[in-house]
This record gives structure tokens, C-alpha cells and sequence, in this order.
């Protein structure tokens, strides 16, 4: 397996902009420049017991932190950015933890996009507290974007706002996901008849309408799976909006969603969607990882642009 320890390249369209420019870019402005770039794959960092075992690594806190280093390694330049997904680290403790920061200290090396996937949600108060362990500058697990479960509120999330408007950072809420179990949660509808996963989508868009700037991409983002058909969600995907609303788009590879889809799945609003891939790009061992990154990279630009 490929050794890792140091970073040698550095991406080549932000040699010209210093660490603090970097810093002070939104987070959706630096989004916009993955998807200018043609960047759109979102590297899932998911250390399943069997997909450690098929690597030839131990099923360990140091395990995790070998595939995780491994991928934000192969995603420099090929991806618009990592997801770690907490709860494979967590399930080692504190080791876990420990390896997580590993894995965030060499994507921030390498200036590759982070999104913790760790769907955090609780009354505003300790939500705060969840802000500031994932979004603050400088703290252990800092990250560029984190997941957030709203079901106690949107209002809830106000506590990671400061973070998004001052630091760069990003959220991107759960809408519509791609797991079956969560339709009737999801299409459940107000008194106004407009659904759960609509209203989220809602929120975001004029969140970012309002705090956007100059920016053509919103920093608030939504997650909306590919394994679903959206408009029996309530959510219209067939219009632009301004500025482009991220989305997280799960559900493509295993779960069986197919990238060639992207166009009819996101209609349009998929000019700003992060395709979400884990376990099909990481079965099949750490030897051939870089080449299987690069490879679903490619299909999603392509899907992407041939609908342009
Ligand atoms: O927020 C997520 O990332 C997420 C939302 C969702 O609706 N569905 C979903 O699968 N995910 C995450 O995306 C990853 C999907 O993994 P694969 O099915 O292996 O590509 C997992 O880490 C899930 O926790």
C-alpha cells in the first residue's frame, strides 16, 4: 500500500491564494470554485469493519485513520471534497477521535473540503456547543461543513450561523434522504400543505438569498438523496436558484443510484450537487483507490456535462 505520511502536492488553482485568503473565502465561494473546477464527487471517508478487512487493515482506530488518510490523499485534485462519517471513528472512543483529527489535520494540509458527516441536532443551546466543536477555528475537530439533523427546528441551527457568516463554514441540513424508512417523516405536510423535506430546502434557499453577498453559491446546503424521485417530496428541482443551493447528494453506488441519473435526479439545481460516494469507492482494497476516485470523478463531470 502507498505510504501517505507526507503530502508532497497541493492544489495547483490555489497556489496563488494565501492560507488567509483561503480563510476568509465563504464556504459557499469555495465551493463554487470545486464545481468551476468540474469537481463534483464527495469522497465518503466510511470505515466499515468489512471494508477495513478487505484493505488488509486492521479493524482499529488505526485502521480508520490509515483508509481515511488514504483517501483524502487520493481526493486532492480529483475530488471536490471528503466526508468522514463520524460514527466509524466513534465506535473506537477516544482512539477514534484521535484518528479523526489525523485525517482533518492532512485534509486541511492538502486544502481539501471536509464535510463532517456527523447530523448533529438538539435544542439550541447545545447545538451551540456541537457549532463550536465542529465549526469553530482552531478547535481539534474543526471542518469546513458539517451535517445537521433539523428536526427539532431550523431555528435550532442558529448557533452555527456566527460560524458560516464569519468563518467560512457550511451546513448542510437533511431534506429528503436517501434511506427508505425516512418517506413518511419527510413527506409529512404542514397546514399549508407544503412538506417537511420542502420546508428545509425553504429555509436554506432564504438563508442564502439573504446572506450570500457576492457569492453565486449558498453556503447553507441541503441534503437531498439520489436513490429518491424528489417531486414526491414536494421539492422542485426543475428551476435555478440564486444563488445554486448546495446539495449533498447520497445514495449514488451502492445504495444503487447511478450517476448517469444526475441530470434527471436534480433537474435544475444540479449545478451546485456533490455526489456522495463511500462504499463503491472504497471496496476493493487501498491499491487501487486513487484510480477508483478518478474514475467515478470523471463519470459524475461527465454526467454533468452533458446536460449542460
Ligand atoms: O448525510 C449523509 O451523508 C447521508 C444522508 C443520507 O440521506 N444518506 C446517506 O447515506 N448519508 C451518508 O452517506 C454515506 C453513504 O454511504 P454509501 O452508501 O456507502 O455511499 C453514509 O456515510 C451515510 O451515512
Amino acid at each position: 500500500m502507498r505510504q501517505i505520511d507526507r503530502l508532497p502536492y497541493r492544489r495547483q488553482f490555489r497556489s496563488d491564494v494565501s492560507a488567509d485568503e483561503v480563510s476568509a473565502q465563504s464556504f459557499g465561494a469555495r465551493l463554487a470554485a470545486e464545481f468551476a473546477a468540474g469537481r463534483h464527487l464527495c469522497a465518503g471517508i466510511d470505515p466499515h469493519r468489512e471494508l477495513l478487512v478487505d484493505w488488509g487493515l486492521e479493524d482499529s482506530a488505526d485502521g480508520a485513520e490509515r483508509m481515511g488518510r488514504e483517501v483524502v490523499a487520493a481526493a486532492v485534485g480529483v475530488a471536490a471534497c471528503v466526508k468522514p462519517q463520524i460514527s466509524f471513528f466513534e465506535r473506537f472512543g477516544s482512539a477514534g477521535f484521535v484518528a479523526l483529527e489525523r485525517v482533518l489535520a492532512d485534509a486541511r494540509a492538502a486544502e481539501v473540503l471536509v464535510i463532517g458527516d456527523v447530523k448533529r441536532g438538539d435544542i439550541g443551546s447545545t447545538f451551540s456547543a456541537y457549532a463550536e466543536a465542529w465549526l469553530a477555528p482552531g478547535s481539534p475537530l474543526e471542518v469546513d461543513a458539517m451535517t445537521v439533523a433539523p428536526y427539532m427546528g431550523f431555528e435550532t441551527l442558529k448557533g452555527a450561523f456566527p460560524f458560516v457568516r464569519e468563518h467560512g463554514k457550511g451546513m448542510f441540513v437533511l431534506a429528503a434522504t436517501s434511506n427508505p424508512e425516512a418517506r413518511p417523516v419527510q413527506t409529512a405536510t404542514s397546514e399549508q400543505g407544503v412538506t417537511l423535506a420542502q420546508t428545509m430546502v425553504s429555509h436554506a434557499n432564504a438563508w442564502n438569498a439573504r446572506e450570500h453577498g457576492s457569492d453565486s453559491v449558498g453556503s447553507i446546503g441541503v441534503v437531498l438523496g439520489a436513490t429518491l424521485n424528489l417531486q414526491e417530496f414536494g421539492i422542485d428541482v426543475s428551476r435555478r436558484v440564486e444563488p445554486s443551493l448546495p446539495v449533498l447528494a447520497p445514495g449514488f453506488g451502492h445504495q444503487g443510484a447511478r450517476v448517469e441519473d444526475i441530470a434527471k435526479i436534480y433537474g435544475g439545481i444540479g449545478d451546485a450537487v456533490l455526489a456522495s460516494e463511500s462504499r463503491s469507492i472504497l471496496a476493493g482494497g487501498g491499491e487501487h483507490l486513487a484510480a477508483r476516485i478518478q474514475h467515478r470523478a470523471n463519470l459524475i463531470t461527465q454526467a454533468l456535462e452533458e446536460t449542460r
